[in-house]
C-alpha cells in the first residue's frame, strides 16, 4: 500500500466529527492494507510495535527543526518561526516541503511497508553517529514524501498522530473486515491476554481462528488486568454472587503484574509498561526466594513501615513521570510488599480458566509470606457478621475495603475485563454517591476574572466501551489549586483542536475542544437526568442522558488512558446504587 493512500485516510479521519464515519473510514483502509496490514495498525497508533517493546525514537523537536533546516536550506530561526505559528511539527514539516521545489523522487516506492521500514531503523540507530543516522533517514522520508505524507511521518515520530482510533476501535474494525462478529469476544480475550493489534491483525486477515483461540496469557508478555465491578452493600454482592464468595482485603497500592521465565523477571504496571526496575527489592527477594521455571502473578505493591508492618499511602514513594506514576528512590528506603491475589500461570501451565478457589490454593501452595510477598488477606465465609468484621478490620489494617471474590466455577480469570467476578466495597460507598469517577477532559471553556488567561471550567466525559465514544456528563469549575488551573492551558496546549474529535458525543460546546486523552478523578454529589449530556443517552430517560452535579476536582489520575475511565455502564450503575439508598 502506498503511505500516501495512508495519510489520505488520515486526514479524513481527523477532519470527520461522526464517529461512525471515523470507523468507516478505518474500516476501509484496514481493508485495503494487504501485506502492509500488520505494519499499518501499528502506524495508525503512532507506533512501531506494542508499547510494552520499548521502542521508542529517541528524536526531539529540536532535531526535526535543525533537519528541516538543513533538508530546506532555510534558517534554523525561520523554521522555528513556522514551528511557532503552527504549533505542530508535523504542519510545518508539509509547508517546508511544499515548498521544496523538488517532487518526491520515487514516489512510487513510499510504501507503508518503506515508511514503517525507515521508521524501525531510525528508532533502532544509538550510540555514536546516531544523530547523523536519524537525521539522514528523515531526510530520505522528506524527499520522497507529499506534504501530507511528511506532515504524519513528522507527528509519528513526535509521538503524536492522534487519529482518534484506541486498539480496541482497531480491534473491532479487523474483526469487522476480516472476520465474523459472532467471535469478536474471543479476539478481544486473544488481545486481553497477548495486546499486540499486529499480531491480532495478522492472523484475523490469515482467518487462523485457531491461533487467535489459543492466545493466552505468556510470560514476559504484560496482560491486561481484570477489574471489579463495586456494589452498595456486602448483602447486595452476596446476592449478586449467588453467595459462592470470598472476600479479600483491598490494597491502596499500584497494581503489579510480575512475570518470570527462565532467568528474566519483568513487572509491569496495570498501563502495561514495563516498571522492572522500579521494583529492586521485589525483584531480589523473588530470584531468593522462588524458584519457579515461569510463572505470571497479579497482585497489588504497598509500601510499608518495616518495623511496625503498617502499611503506608502510596503517594510516599510515588512521583509523576511524565504522564505516569513512577516509584522513587525512596523505595529503597521505604520497602513495598507485593500482595499477590491472583496467578495465572506456573511452570508452563495456563491457569486462567480454573476457577479460583483452584488459583488461590495453587498460590498457597507455592508462596510462604515473606517480607516482599504476602497472600492477599482473606475471609472464606457467607456469613454477614463476619464479613462485616473482615471489613472493619480491613481499615483498621490500612486498606480501603474489601474486594468480593466469586468462588463458583465459572470464576476464571477475565482479562481487561470489569465484572461481576469480582465486586469492590469501600466505606465510602454507604455515602450518596458511592463513589469518585474518573473522567477524561473533551472540552474547556475560557475563563474570567481571576481565571482569564486560564480555563474558566472543563467538560468531562464517560468512555462508552461498546461504541468507543467518549460521553458528556458534566462540567468540572472546582476543585482546582491555582497550580492546576493555570498549568492546565500548556498542559493541554497539544490536544486542542478546532473541531469535535468524533470520538467524542457531546451536545453542549465548550470553547475550545480538547482531544480525549487527560483522566481526572472527580467526586461529585449527585448523579441526575439531564437532556444537555450525553452520558447514557435514551438509556435511563428519553432524550436524556446522565448529568454529575456539583463536580469537584481530586485529582488528575496520570496512570490512567482515555480508555481506562469510568464506562458509561459503570455510571448507570452508580446511578441506581444511589436511587436505592434514597
Ligand atoms: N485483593 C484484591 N483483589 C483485586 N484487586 C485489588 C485487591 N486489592 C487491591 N486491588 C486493587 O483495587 C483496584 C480497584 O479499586 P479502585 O476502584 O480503588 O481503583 P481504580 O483504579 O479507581 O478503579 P479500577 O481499578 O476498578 O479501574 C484494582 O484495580 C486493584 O488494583
Amino acid at each position: 500500500m502506498l503511505f500516501s493512500e495512508a495519510s489520505k485516510k488520515f486526514m479524513e479521519m481527523e477532519s470527520t466529527t461522526k464517529r461512525l464515519e471515523l470507523t468507516s473510514i478505518l474500516g476501509s483502509l484496514l481493508e485495503n492494507a494487504g501485506d502492509d496490514l500488520k505494519e499499518l495498525v501499528y502506524l495508525i497508533q503512532g507506533k512501531l510495535a506494542p508499547d510494552y517493546e520499548g521502542i521508542e525514537f529517541g528524536v526531539s523537536g529540536k532535531l526535526i527543526v535543525k533537519s528541516l533546516a538543513a533538508i530546506s536550506g532555510m534558517d534554523e530561526e525561520e523554521v522555528n518561526k513556522l514551528f511557532y505559528k503552527n504549533g505542530d511539527l508535523g504542519i510545518t514539516a508539509s509547508e517546508i516541503r511544499e515548498k521544496m521545489e523538488q517532487k518526491p523522487l520515487f514516489r512510487e516506492d513510499l510504501t507503508v511497508h518503506y515508511v514503517y521500514t525507515r521508521l524501525m531503523e531510525l528508532a533502532k540507530s544509538a550510540g555514536h553517529g546516531s544523530v547523523k543516522g536519524k537525521t539522514d533517514i528523515y531526510a530520505d522520508l522528506m524527499v520522497n514524501s507529499y506534504p501530507e505524507d511528511i506532515k504524519y511521518i513528522t507527528r509519528i515520530i513526535m509521538g503524536k498522530l492522534r487519529l482518534g482510533v484506541a486498539d480496541s476501535t482497531i480491534l473491532d474494525s479487523l474483526v469487522h473486515a476480516f472476520f465474523s462478529k459472532d467471535n469478536a469476544d474471543m479476539v478481544e480475550t486473544a488481545y486481553n491476554f497477548h495486546p499486540d493489534i499486529g499480531l491480532i491483525a495478522t492472523l484475523l486477515q490469515k482467518g487462523d481462528i485457531k491461533a487467535i483461540s489459543n492466545i493466552g496469557p505468556e510470560p514476559l508478555i504484560p496482560f491486561k488486568v481484570m477489574l471489579a465491578e463495586r456494589l452498595r452493600s456486602i448483602d447486595d454482592i452476596r446476592e449478586k454472587m449467588n453467595h459462592h464468595v470470598s472476600f479479600e482485603y483491598k490494597y491502596d497500592g499500584l497494581r503489579t503484574e510480575l512475570h518470570k521465565k527462565g532467568d528474566k523477571i519483568k513487572i509491569f504496571s496495570r498501563g502495561l509498561e514495563e516498571t522492572t526496575e522500579n521494583f529492586p527489592d521485589i525483584i531480589e527477594n523473588f530470584k531468593k526466594s522462588y524458584s519457579f521455571e515461569s510463572i505470571i502473578i497479579d497482585g497489588e505493591s504497598v509500601p510499608f513501615n518495616p518495623d511496625t508492618g503498617e502499611l503506608f499511602p502510596f503517594q510516599m514513594v510515588s512521583k509523576r513521570r511524565g504522564r505516569k506514576y513512577q516509584i522513587t528512590e525512596k523505595s529503597t528506603e521505604i520497602p513495598l510488599v507485593m500482595f499477590i491475589f491472583d496467578i495465572l500461570e506456573l511452570n508452563g501451565r495456563i491457569l486462567v480458566n480454573l476457577p479460583y478457589e483452584e488459583r488461590r490454593k495453587i498460590l498457597e501452595e507455592n508462596f510462604v509470606d515473606n517480607e516482599h510477598f504476602r497472600l492477599a488477606t482473606r475471609l472464606s465465609s457467607d456469613d454477614s457478621e463476619e464479613i462485616n468484621k473482615f471489613f472493619e478490620q480491613s481499615i483498621e489494617d490500612g486498606c480501603e475495603g474489601i474486594v468480593a471474590k466469586d468462588t463458583s466455577d465459572e470464576s476464571v480469570y477475565r482479562a481487561g475485563a470489569r465484572g461481576w467476578l469480582w465486586i469492590k466495597f469501600k466505606r465510602d460507598y454507604q455515602k450518596e454517591l458511592a463513589d469518585s469517577m474518573d473522567l477524561v477532559i473533551i472540552g474547556a471553556f475560557n475563563g474570567r476574572g481571576r481565571r482569564a488567561g486560564a480555563y474558566g471550567a472543563l467538560l468531562m466525559a464517560s468512555y462508552n466501551e461498546e461504541t468507543h465514544a467518549f460521553e458528556s456528563v458534566t462540567k468540572l469549575g472546582t476543585g482546582f489549586s491555582d497550580e492546576v488551573l493555570f498549568s492546565l492551558p500548556k498542559m493541554l496546549s497539544d490536544l486542542v483542536r478546532d473541531h469535535k474529535p468524533a470520538m467524542v458525543e457531546s451536545k453542549m460546546v465548550p470553547d475550545i475542544w480538547i482531544y480525549p486523552q487527560i483522566v481526572m478523578e472527580i467526586q461529585g454529589a449527585e448523579i441526575t437526568v439531564s437532556p444537555i449530556h450525553t452520558c447514557a443517552f435514551g438509556k435511563i430517560e428519553k432524550d436524556s442522558g446522565l448529568a454529575l452535579r456539583f463536580p469537584r476536582l481530586i485529582k488528575i489520575r496520570d496512570d490512567k488512558n482515555a480508555e481506562d475511565a469510568t464506562t458509561t455502564n459503570e455510571i448507570i450503575e452508580l446511578y441506581k446504587m444511589q436511587k436505592k439508598t434514597k
